[in-house]
């Protein structure tokens, strides 16, 4: 298929409107939110996440983001709740990072941008049968955003060695791991309707965007870091375990600080 869009000059965000003209549309992410004009709205209740019999499956690099996919055969894993009128089943997550800086959020808070975004995906599995078929639907798919915040020099290269190391097209056993651990203690969001954020760009997506990021403190990637050290050699084969390890312990033990 080559290079049919990407992020640099020639085949970037601006010209991706050449090849999918719903770039172009009126409900495109991402946005730019700015708290202080999103209306409040009363008739929104909390977003539920049931993701107790979580069923990941395996870590892969699609060659534009590392992602790890879920078992979406029945609802074990939903989201509800919100502005969702059923469950949405998890498919995979997925994060967006900026390859310079600290800036690699898609969407800003009043014009500030975050180190990643984690998105996690869901599908509307009562209103259509197959994740592709939602995929085009304007209440197709319900994505939950989540902000990382200011990765240092470290940690960032941690997680690029972690991502970036799995071989494109490249996938790792990633199993039982639980997403729930990848979220901030308070679910407080705003929500509108808008788009996949890369091609094929279709306007399917009931954002949910969590107002608090989450951080990765430098000492839980440093002891991680130094139990992997003699491990570098094995690690490619073990990368999802290594990953799942430091989502997971760092997450658990929720020391989040920065
Ligand atoms: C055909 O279905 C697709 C295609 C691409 C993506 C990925 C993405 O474009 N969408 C979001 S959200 N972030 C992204 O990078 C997708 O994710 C739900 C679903
Ligand atoms: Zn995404």
């Amino acid at each position: 298929t080559g290079n049919l869009w990407g992020y640099g000059k020639e085949d970037g965000p601006s010209v991706w409107h050449k090849n999918y003209p719903v770039a172009q549309g009126d409900r495109q992410s991402p946005i730019d939110i700015v708290p202080h004009q999103a209306s409040h709205d009363p008739s929104l209740g909390p977003v539920v996440l049931n993701y107790d019999q979580c069923t990941s499956i395996k870590i892969a690099n699609n060659g534009h983001s590392v992602v790890v996919e879920f078992d979406d055969s029945d609802d074990r894993s939903v989201i509800r709740g919100g502005p969702l009128d059923n469950p949405y089943r998890l498919k995979q997550f997925h994060f967006h990072w900026g390859v310079k800086g600290c800036h690699g959020s898609e969407h800003t808070v009043a014009g500030n941008s975050y180190a990643s975004e984690l998105h996690l995906v869901h599908w509307n599995a009562v209103k259509y049968t197959t994740f592709g078929e939602a995929a085009t639907a304007p209440d197709g798919l319900a994505v939950l955003g989540i902000f990382l915040q200011h990765h240092g020099r470290f940690v960032k290269a941690v997680f690029f060695f972690f991502f970036f190391f799995l071989l494109q097209g490249s996938a790792a056993d990633f199993k039982g791991f639980n997403p729930k651990c990848l979220l901030p203690s308070s679910l407080h969001y705003w929500t509108y309707l808008g788009s996949l954020t890369t091609p094929p760009l279709h306007e399917s997506v009931i954002w949910i965007v969590v107002k608090d990021p989450i951080t990765v403190s430098e000492k839980q990637v440093t002891c991680l870091a130094g139990s992997s050290e003699p491990a570098l050699g094995r690690l490619l084969p073990a990368s999802g375990l290594y990953l799942h390890t430091f989502l997971t312990q760092g997450l658990y033990t929720r020391n989040w600080e920065f």
